[in-house]
């Protein structure tokens, strides 16, 4: 498999052995629905985090704070040693490009082929030549089984296929970190394994840190370093996969598991 087109700790050498994302008292409020309540949490470089609770408990406004399309009210969060929130707009933008993310409903320009889908973006906001950005397409098509499908169209490929160009695009951006949100829920029962097979090879062969909301209780235990449970904006609980789904201490995590497992 091909991990040259993908971050490694020789190409990103300004990567810290450290942490990597902290969020420190965040706040976030819809109305007088306060979703996050002084919320804070770091994730470690190279570490793969997954988020679980229930449903409306806060987990894909984390992602989107991180990939700020929302805002906090209060608290700041930092990625790499820098503010992304508060920061002025340049800043903002320049570390925002260090995130990629992948979304439930895959996102794709209908009118782009796949491989213009993922060169896009190199392109345009880095700059990066054309024939460059294209030879690294290629690559990240062959990494998640679709390297036939590059002149495809989204609408002409299967839910799974679209997902895996959606996990493409975000890893042609080279980010330090990649956010995951339910990226199987829209997708039929039969083509989850295959987005999934794509993920854990990416955790096994990268050093991207991964972030990721599901609820495939499976793929969290195998892919993730910690676990952190979610009730109402807050981490009730957090530790190693093995103690999360083997030994909760928390009731309303043991009573979250019981329900979903
Ligand atoms: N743009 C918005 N406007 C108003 N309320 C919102 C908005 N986005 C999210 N919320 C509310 O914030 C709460 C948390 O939503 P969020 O999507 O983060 O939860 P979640 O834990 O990811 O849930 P799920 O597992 O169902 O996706 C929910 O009550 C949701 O209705």
């Amino acid at each position: 498999m091909p991990t040259d087109t993908l971050p490694t700790p020789e190409q990103s050498p300004s990567a810290p052995s450290g942490e990597l994302i902290r969020l420190e008292q965040v706040t976030k409020r819809f109305g007088d629905h306060t979703v996050l309540d002084r919320l804070d949490f770091s994730v470690d470089a190279g570490r793969h985090v997954t988020l679980i609770g229930p449903s409306g408990s806060g987990k894909t406004t984390i992602l989107r704070l991180l990939m700020t399309l929302t805002k906090p009210d209060e608290g700041t969060i930092t990625v790499a040693g820098r503010r992304l929130f508060p920061a002025p707009e340049k800043q903002v933008r320049e570390v925002r490009k260090q995130i990629g993310m992948v979304f439930q409903q895959f996102n794709l320009f209908p009118n782009m082929s796949v491989l213009r889908n993922i060169t896009e973006a190199p392109v345009t906001v880095l700059g990066m030549a054309k024939d460059e950005a294209e030879e690294r397409a290629r690559d990240l098509l062959e990494l998640v089984g679709l390297a036939d499908k590059r002149d495809a169209r989204p609408t002409q490929l299967s839910g799974g296929q679209q997902q895996r160009v959606a996990i493409a695009r975000a890893l042609a951006m080279r980010p330090k970190v990649l956010l995951l949100d339910e990226v199987t829920s829209a997708l039929d029962p039969e083509l989850v394994a295959g987005v999934l097979d794509v993920l854990r090879d990416i955790a096994r062969s990268t050093d991207i840190t991964m972030l990721c909301v599901t609820h495939e209780m499976n793929f969290a235990r195998d892919i993730s370093d910690q676990v952190l449970m979610f009730d109402s904006g807050r981490v009730i609980e957090s530790g190693p996969p093995e103690q999360i789904f083997g030994e909760p201490e928390n009731d309303r995590t043991r009573e979250f598991l019981s329900a979903v497992l």
